[in-house]
């Protein structure tokens, strides 16, 4: 069995953040663990309130669980604030972590700051040089760069400006432009295109939680980058095919329909 830690915000309504990264990683077989960086209390409307963790409880849940059990990769998600980002980035050197996925989780699709806009700077040197891919939407790259991405030759020359922040590589999620849902991969050599289709559904909560949850999974499996991707996005359109309605606004996607059709 494989061993996965999340360090994530906590979602009371269990689309997004932890609750989806843990969902993931059982419908993809790997024994999951959580470090919760912020609590929100939101739910398929939006965000009502955030609760940031201490920078010391954030270490002492890193520590309980380095100190341990073995980790086979690690997905962060959410981060809140500068203070947790340096911690986070120091724990993770110390623990020798592999394997780090980085989702730079920004905003919420309701329009909620998750992370302190302060924070970019800490999280663009001190967390994103760790990691073995980092997996920006689209306003993330525009708030990484200061520019605009509108069109898919603009997501090839983000790719390579934020690779060239010292990254060890970089997935652009092309979700927010119109039309296909194609993402970029880009490793320093090779520009690499992972296409899908759009799905016409309107229940997306959590897709990006879900995406960089499954390809840390992925790589914990032993499947080199571009085959965790690759397999990454192809469960994750399973999951919105069979995302499903719940609550007044954006449902969840769905993470066990290879085993129930129906919730
Ligand atoms: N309607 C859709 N049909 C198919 N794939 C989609 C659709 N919407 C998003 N995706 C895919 O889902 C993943 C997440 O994309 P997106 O760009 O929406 O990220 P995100 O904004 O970080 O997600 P989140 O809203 O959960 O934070 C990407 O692989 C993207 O291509
Ligand atoms: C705790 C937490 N983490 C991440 C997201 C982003 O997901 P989305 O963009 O689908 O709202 C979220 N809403 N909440």
């Amino acid at each position: 069995m494989k061993n996965l830690l999340t360090i994530a915000g906590s979602d009371s309504s269990g689309g997004a953040g932890i609750q989806a990264d843990l969902k993931t990683f059982a419908a993809l077989g790997v024994y999951g663990m959580s470090v919760i960086t912020a609590v929100t209390a939101q739910n398929t409307q939006g965000v009502e309130r955030v609760e940031e963790i201490s920078r010391e409880m954030v270490k002492a849940q890193i520590d309980a669980v380095f100190n341990d059990i073995p980790v086979d990769a690690v997905k962060i998600g959410m981060v809140s604030n500068p203070e947790i980002i340096q911690q986070i980035a120091l724990s993770l050197k110390d623990w020798k972590a592999i394997n780090i996925v980085v989702d730079p989780v920004m905003v919420s699709k309701s329009g909620y700051h998750l992370l302190k806009p302060e924070a970019i700077e800490t999280l663009k040197k001190e967390l994103l040089p760790l990691a073995r891919v980092v997996t920006p939407n689209l306003p993330e790259v525009k708030a990484m760069l200061g520019w605009e991405v509108t069109d898919e030759e603009r997501m090839e020359s983000a790719a390579q400006e934020i690779f060239s922040l010292g990254l060890e590589s970089v997935l652009i999620k092309g979700g927010h432009l119109e039309g296909a849902a194609n993402d970029l991969l880009f490793d320093g050599k090779d520009l690499t295109w992972f296409k899908s289709p759009r799905l016409n559904k309107k229940n997306t909560h959590g897709t990006g939680c879900t995406l960089s949850a499954a390809i840390a999974a992925h790589l914990a499996l032993g499947y080199d980058l571009m085959t965790a991707v690759e397999k990454s996005k192809s469960y994750l359109s399973g999951a919105i095919e069979h995302s499903f309605p719940l609550g007044h606004g954006v449902g969840p996607v769905h993470h066990f329909y290879r085993f129930f059709k129906e919730l």
